[in-house]
């Protein structure tokens, strides 16, 4: 397992807005005014009902789209295009069809500029992922011989082939089933311990989010943009058990409630706090 520890990166969304050009239309203010800043190492979950913005966010914070206004920093380099040590995982797999399994996983090292992995090690380090993601076996096969499950599993596994300081992760497990999705949260949280990389996770599962996440920002529409930001008080290391604890439905009380009302909750005071 590809468990090395990875330099640290914080990252600064600032005041961001994003409008679309809409032919025949005035433009679509999907996101206003977004800001938060990601610690090092932290893992922020970014929940809200559909259309309010966060694969609007998450593709600016990932480089692939400009902010009509705002800047977004990691550490001291703005980002204005996308960056070679964020990994991205999409809703759907987006694979290769033309290569196997093992060689869409490989992939990240066999592009990564400068920093040659020998194929012997590039091939065991995708191994152990497609083990990890329990689809050892399969690293022959070709994207259309897998269900769509299988493929997004896949697609996790190769987003962990490199050592990405930052994984962006967008609705990664929406499309698999409960115990699946349960099985590869506590993986997740496994691998980002042992790494320290900062992981940013859209979900709309507020209980996903609750036992993934160190915060939660909490989005609204119309416009589209960032409600509270919700510290989860839920020891780590999590496991099945924490799904049953008070601190667990706690914070999806409250998570429920901010959603509902479109405005923060400050229950008692600790836990929560205004978007910067
Ligand atoms: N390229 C685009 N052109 C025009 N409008 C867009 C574009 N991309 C997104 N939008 C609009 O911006 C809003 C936010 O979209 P986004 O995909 O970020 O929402 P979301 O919160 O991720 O939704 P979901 O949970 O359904 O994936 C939506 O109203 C969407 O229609």
């Amino acid at each position: 397992m590809t468990t090395a520890t990875v330099a640290r990166a914080s990252i600064s969304v600032r005041g961001v807005s994003k409008s679309f050009e809409i032919p025949r239309e005035a433009p679509f203010l999907a996101l206003k005014e977004a800001s938060i800043e990601v610690e090092p190492g932290e893992f922020l979950a970014l929940v809200g009902p559909s259309g309010c913005g966060k694969s609007t966010l998450l593709r600016m914070i990932a480089g692939l789209l400009k902010p009509t206004e705002g800047e977004i920093w990691v550490g001291d380099r703005q980002i204005t295009r996308p960056q070679e040590d964020f990994s991205i995982v999409f809703q759907s797999p987006r694979l290769l069809p033309w290569k196997t399994v093992l060689e869409n996983v490989m992939l990240p090292l066999a592009l990564g500029r400068g920093k040659k992995v020998p194929k012997a090690e590039a091939k065991a380090r995708a191994q152990e992922l497609l083990e990890l993601v329990q689809l050892e076996g399969f690293g022959g096969r070709f994207p259309s011989e897998l269900s769509g499950g299988m493929q997004q599993r896949v697609s996790i596994a190769r987003s962990l082939v490199n050592s990405a300081n930052v994984l962006l992760m967008d609705e990664p497990f929406g499309a698999l089933d409960a115990f699946t999705r349960e099985r590869l949260n506590e993986e997740l949280l496994r691998i980002w311990s042992a790494t320290g990389r900062t992981i940013i996770f859209v979900t709309h599962d507020m209980d996903e989010a609750v036992f993934l996440a160190d915060r939660v920002a909490v989005m609204g529409k119309e416009p589209g943009r960032i409600v509270d930001v919700v510290d989860i008080p839920l020891a780590r290391p999590r496991n099945a058990e924490s799904r049953t604890s008070e601190e667990f439905f706690g914070s999806v009380r409250r998570l429920r409630q901010t959603l509902s009302t479109g405005v923060g909750v400050d229950a008692g005071g600790a836990g929560a706090h205004r978007a910067e």
